[in-house]
């Protein structure tokens, strides 16, 4: 978790950035990757602000990061619980919460997006929030799969626009992809300049292959036979079939004619049913809380 405020800072590197000590980070999306994010933000001392759109939505979103922080000290301080109480204190007292994006941000350093994969509500957001931020606050998107440099369009500032991808669940995964735009390139310190997923192609295939062969055993076959640790119809439920949608509808509007973006009748039937995955206890298979 110390990556957070390591990677953060050695990659946003450009002139206007490089001397912004990031202290307050606001995380506009409350979802399993926003929650995320706002976890391992606070954990290594950042003062974070989580935004949505309802106190329910935040409500659900604190006590997910608190479970998921006890799932992380429980291994961190196997021998010193107290220590890992006094953790957890401390991280949750390192995150607010509010329900409006335009106060959080008046004195946000950096502001990560983790919204709905749609272009034109991110770039509604960034578009909104450039007015609201200082002129040094940095906007970050953590967008699966669409271009940074439209959403840094919709504000004043595309050189310090960028892409933070992080991989879900975010206590865990050690990768975050940092994207450069060509207004940031050579300023913005990119690790991994990759700007689409293509494992997303990978998973959708399988979507659309099920009817060759049950869901079941194409996941067992690629745990087993490939030593994944979620085979791709877990993985597709364990992402949210409407983020799966959203990444594949946007592509095949890019490339109409590329059968790798075919529609599948089983997930737009899934999405439209309200079977998101996990998050909605069904998708693909069906989950208890
Ligand atoms: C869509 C995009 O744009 C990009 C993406 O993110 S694509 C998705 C990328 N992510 C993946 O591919 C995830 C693949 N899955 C995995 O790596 C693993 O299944 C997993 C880490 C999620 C869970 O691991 P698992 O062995 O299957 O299950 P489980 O035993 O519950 O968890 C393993 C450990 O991780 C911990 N863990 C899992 N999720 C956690 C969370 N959210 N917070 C804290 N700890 C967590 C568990 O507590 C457990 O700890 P112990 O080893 O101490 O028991
Ligand atoms: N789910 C995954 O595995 C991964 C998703 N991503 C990307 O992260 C982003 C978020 O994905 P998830 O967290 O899975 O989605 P999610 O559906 O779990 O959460 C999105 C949250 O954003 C909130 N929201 C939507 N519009 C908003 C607005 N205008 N203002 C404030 N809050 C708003 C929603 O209420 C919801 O709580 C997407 O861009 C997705 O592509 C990136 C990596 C992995």
């Amino acid at each position: 978790m110390a990556f957070f405020a390591h990677q953060i800072q050695r990659s946003f590197s450009s002139s206007v950035v490089r001397n912004v000590v990031i202290k307050n980070v606001t995380i506009i999306g409350g979802g399993q990757m926003g929650a995320g994010i706002a976890q391992v933000a606070a954990s290594t001392g950042h003062s974070v602000t989580l935004v949505d759109m309802t106190d329910d939505i935040l409500k659900k979103a604190m006590k997910g990061i608190q479970s998921s922080l006890r799932r992380v000290v429980k291994k961190k301080f196997s021998d010193d619980p107290e220590s890992g109480d006094d953790f957890i204190q401390k991280v949750m007292q390192n995150v607010s919460t509010n329900t409006n994006p335009a106060a959080a941000v008046t004195s946000s350093d950096l502001v990560v997006e983790a919204i709905v994969e749609n272009m034109k509500i991110k770039q509604d957001l960034f578009g909104f929030l450039d007015k609201m931020a200082p002129e040094h606050t940095i906007f970050a998107s953590n967008t699966s799969s669409l271009p940074i440099s439209d959403m840094a369009s919709a504000t004043s500032r595309p050189d310090r626009c960028g892409g933070l991808h992080f991989f879900n669940p975010v206590p865990m995964m050690k990768l975050v992809e940092v994207v450069a735009t060509s207004s940031t390139r050579g300023r913005f310190r990119s690790l991994n300049p990759c700007l689409v997923c293509p494992g997303h192609t990978w998973v959708h295939q399988r979507c659309v292959s099920v009817c060759h062969g049950s869901k079941e055993d194409i996941d067992i076959g690629m745990k087993l036979g490939a030593g994944y640790p979620m085979g791709p119809f877990e993985l597709s439920d364990y992402v949210g079939l409407d983020t799966i949608k959203f990444i594949t509808d946007g592509w095949r509007e890019k490339e109409p004619d590329n059968p790798l973006f075919a529609p599948s009748d089983l997930l737009n039937k899934l999405v439209s049913e309200g079977k998101l995955g996990k998050k909605s206890l069904q998708g693909f298979y069906k989950y208890s809380k």
